[in-house]
């Protein structure tokens, strides 16, 4: 699936390799809501991309919508903890975050679910990651990108101007503090050429 963005697009011949976190820059955005974000924190990410687009075993979901099933307009996969991860350097970022984050969480990330974008009409709609704890606690959202560059928007939950971050190849972005119910996120279609993205979201336990 999608194996062709494999050649020139990426950093084939660079080696994999995630880089130091102390560059990592946090915006406040009210509310306790935070956001920390790493451009470029996975390094030779090219060969990695394909592998995940062809061996993680993507879900296909549908969802009712009022009267109607619709398809969920991305793929998916969840390993939960203790699950092998799909890639070792998955399990590499899982850790490093958890040492880096863990005074301020006091608990590790533990679980990472993947989503496929694989064209601009691929898409997440408004929501907090608000299944679990995050509803009503303090928690974090790690996610890794891998491919196609795409946008992640945030807005408050009572409403306010909304904030963009580009998230391209290799890019890392926490949300944290109250961002999941004070904030919502999204990652809206888009009209222009959009190659295929794979998220990562490392949550810790019982946040989804
Ligand atoms: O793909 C992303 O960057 C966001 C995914 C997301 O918000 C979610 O799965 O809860
Ligand atoms: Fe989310």
């Amino acid at each position: 699936m999608a194996t062709h963005l494999q050649g020139s697009l990426f950093d084939q011949t660079d080696e994999l390799r995630l880089g130091p976190l102390d560059g990592i820059r946090r915006t406040e955005l009210g509310s306790g809501a935070w956001i920390d974000v790493l451009p470029g924190w996975l390094s030779g990410a090219g060969a990695l991309f394909g592998q995940l687009a062809a061996e993680v075993p993507w879900r296909a979901e549908r969802r009712k919508m009022y009267d109607n099933v619709v398809d969920v307009p991305r793929l998916l996969a969840f390993y939960g903890a203790g699950d092998p991860l799909p890639h070792p350097v998955l399990a590499e970022a899982r850790d490093t975050l958890s040492r880096y984050y863990a005074g301020e969480l006091g608990e590790p990330f533990t679980t990472a679910g993947l989503c496929f974008y694989r064209d601009g009409r691929d898409s997440v709609a408004w929501h907090g990651d608000r299944i679990g704890r995050g509803a009503r606690e303090d928690t974090m959202v790690a996610i890794l990108s891998v491919g196609a560059p795409r946008d992640l928007l945030l807005r408050p939950v009572r409403g306010g101007d909304t904030v963009r971050r580009p998230l391209g190849h290799g890019d890392l972005i926490v949300m944290g503090g109250s961002c999941q119910r004070t904030w919502e996120h999204c990652v809206p279609k888009t009209s222009r050429a959009a190659g295929p993205r794979i998220s990562v979201q490392f949550r810790p336990q019982g946040v989804r």
